[in-house]
């Protein structure tokens, strides 16, 4: 054959010297995005971002908690398929939020701008984290278009909780994101090996880690200091993280805040509340009573508790408890589009992602975070068709129809069933 005929029938692609041009142009599935954020981040960092707390054993059970479910398609026409929905009353793309992550600089130099950047063109709403590494003020300028949200603790000063809500207001956020999983610091024992403390006590290792990824900290180096600005008042951007600004991070959450403070926080708060944390049925039921519009099931993505079950062990529970009267987001452990389609399927409203976008973001920068949501944008239309539904209403209508426990029938059962089978083949 000649050189002219295989060159007819083989396209060779022209090699791609940037390494995020490269990610962008080869890179197919969210574990790909995280082997290109491994290699650019440095370990310390890449620890930060995809560690889980003590044993890890809740980070594990995540993935294993989707894996759990089968898919049953059901043979049929499919046109579409349509992902856009609704989230708290708003239209959106696809079932699926970013969710709030601290310190988001730390991966990339545009940090938070760049995700609310990629959500706001994909068109899905993006959660602030209140450590967030740029103001919600300038997030909100430079991302007009953007289903904003904010992710808020509950706080037993009122004057700070009241000024933390009138910032919010102001610059537009629909929506509260209150965390409840974070009584106490999950130890997450990479970061305290690395020294990824707060406020940092960085390690031998953790330096050479660092001096290692020359690409990571030139651009480290270039950009502002890393700070808070919301933890400070509005218009004070420009202090470095203080003493004072750490003791904020660490006192975070306040133990001794529960169900009166959330009552009134909906009290002072005209807007959306998503309660974030929770797994226990009772707490969702309880969310409802006291007027919250959503619960986001989570488990803080295996960060907090470890041995915390996850979220889709309890959702077809959860939505049980409270009917259609609260929407349910689940988070923690989502690398595919077909796990988007089981939790649908299961009871839930949408998925919201962390991780992943933050790898998207280490590896490419604002292209990166818009190339993962559309990969699994692209991956939920692909189930969706296979499994045989035409929107995302109709997946929530044919519902648990969809899904099957493969650890609901005992062992036993299924191996008799696959020999019975066999016999009769
Ligand atoms: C690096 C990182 C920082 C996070 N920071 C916050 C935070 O500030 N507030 C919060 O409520 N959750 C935070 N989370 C938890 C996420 O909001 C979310 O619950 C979790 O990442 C979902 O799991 P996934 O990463 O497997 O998608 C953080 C998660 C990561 C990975």
């Amino acid at each position: 054959m000649k050189l002219r005929e295989v060159r007819q029938l083989v396209q060779v692609q022209a090699p791609v010297l940037s390494r995020s041009r490269r990610v962008l142009a080869s890179a197919y599935n969210v574990a790909e995005y995280r082997a290109a954020a491994q290699r650019a981040l440095p370990p310390g960092i890449f620890d930060y971002l995809e560690g889980g707390s003590e044993d890890e054993v809740t980070l594990r059970r995540n993935r294993d908690s989707f894996d759990r479910w089968g898919l049953m398609p059901q043979w049929g026409p499919v046109t579409g398929p349509d992902t856009t929905t609704t989230v708290l009353g708003r239209v959106s793309a696809l079932p699926l939020t970013l969710t709030p992550t601290g310190a988001t600089r730390l991966f990339h130099p545009e940090g938070e701008l760049a995700v609310a950047r990629a959500a706001a063109a994909a068109g899905v709403p993006y959660g602030l984290a209140g450590l967030s590494t740029v103001s919600m003020e300038n997030v909100a300028a430079q991302s007009p278009g953007l289903e904003r949200w904010f992710n808020i603790g509950l706080s037993s000063d009122m004057g700070y909780q009241q000024a933390k809500l009138d910032r919010c207001a102001a610059a537009g956020y629909r929506a509260l994101l209150v965390g409840v999983d974070t009584r106490a610091l999950g130890s997450r024992e990479r970061d305290r090996k690395n020294g990824f403390t707060a406020p940092p006590a960085l390690t031998l290792a953790s330096l050479l880690g660092i001096a290692a990824r020359p690409g990571w900290w030139m651009n480290f180096l270039r950009a502002d200091g890393l700070r808070f600005p919301n933890l400070e008042p509005a218009g004070t951007d420009a202090g470095l993280v203080t003493p004072s600004v750490w003791q904020q991070i660490l006192g975070h959450s306040d133990a001794s805040r529960g169900w009166a403070d959330l009552e009134t926080l909906r009290a002072m708060w005209p807007g959306k509340i998503i309660l974030k944390g929770c797994v226990n049925p009772d707490d969702v039921a309880r969310a409802q009573e006291i007027g919250m519009d959503a619960v986001q099931l989570s488990n803080h993505g295996g960060r907090q508790l470890d041995h915390m079950l996850s979220p889709m062990d309890v959702l077809e529970e959860s939505r049980q408890r409270v009917g259609g009267g609260l929407e349910l987001i689940v988070d923690s452990g989502i690398r595919r589009g077909s796990d988007i389609v089981k939790a649908l399927a299961l009871g839930a409203d949408a998925c919201s992602v962390g991780r992943p976008y933050l790898y998207g973001l280490a590896a490419a920068g604002s292209p990166g975070v818009s190339r993962v949501i559309e990969i699994l944008a692209e991956e939920l239309r692909r189930t969706m068709t296979l499994v045989g539904v035409s929107s995302v209403a109709e997946l929530q209508q044919r519902g648990a129809g969809i899904v099957r426990d493969l650890r609901g029938a005992a062992p036993e059962a299924r191996v008799a069933a696959s020999e019975a089978l066999r016999e009769a083949m």
